[in-house]
């Protein structure tokens, strides 16, 4: 049974829904469990990648037993579902040089986001860079990006919720949906 309300919010565009809070918050635990776990040579900074990975980054810190220090960029490249080059329009306000980056990013499609940062983090000499995304949607990849830590990997469908938008809608949606473009009425899920 899929809430009435996610079905209103969406208006005929509710498709698939591919994990709950609940499953979320459980991957971003054993993501949190395995960064425990790693061995640092001095306290990791996590840089959430805004707006999208709020909610995520959020989700994966405050599950962290170990010390770790916390800190935003902004990129944006979508307007819609169409990219355009990535500009950051916010950088850390920590210093990043000489530091164990965590970078985590909700979503990691084209691979040109996470790309563009990790280039720009090279540049400021950061020691070393990990990559903890809450979706992988690897089918239309056009840059490589090594993935550390991955939540789901999920079809090559426009995704929405727990950070995901369109056009700025449906970021808080509590689960991962999927956006169908098409409208359709469905009686299957009622
Ligand atoms: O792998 P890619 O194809 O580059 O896509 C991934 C990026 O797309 C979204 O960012 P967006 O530009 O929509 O900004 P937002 O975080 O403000 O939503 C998302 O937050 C990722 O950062
Ligand atoms: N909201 C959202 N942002 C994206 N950026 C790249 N792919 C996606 C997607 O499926 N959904």
């Amino acid at each position: 049974m899929t809430p009435q309300f996610l079905k209103t919010m969406l208006d005929g565009h509710l498709g698939q829904i591919f994990a709950t809070a609940a499953d979320i918050e459980a991957a971003a635990g054993q993501i949190a469990r395995q960064i425990d776990d790693a061995t640092w040579q001095t306290p990791p900074l996590l840089i959430g990648v805004m707006k999208g990975a709020a909610q995520w980054t959020l989700a994966v810190s405050q599950q962290l037993t170990i010390q770790a220090d916390l800190d935003f960029v902004a990129v944006s490249s979508y307007t819609g579902t169409k990219q355009s080059l990535p500009k950051l329009t916010q950088a850390p306000t920590l210093s990043v040089t000489n530091r164990h980056v965590i970078l985590l990013d909700e979503i990691i499609d084209s691979g040109v986001t996470l790309a563009f940062l990790i280039d720009w983090l090279h540049e400021q000499q950061v020691a070393s860079i990990q990559t903890a995304v809450m979706v992988n949607k690897p089918v239309a990849r056009q840059r490589a990006v090594a993935l550390d830590y991955v939540g789901f990997t999920l079809p090559d469908v426009w995704l929405v919720g727990y950070g995901m938008d369109l056009d700025g809608a449906y970021r808080n949606l509590p689960v991962i949906a999927e956006y169908k473009t098409s409208t359709s009425v469905s009686t299957a899920d009622v």
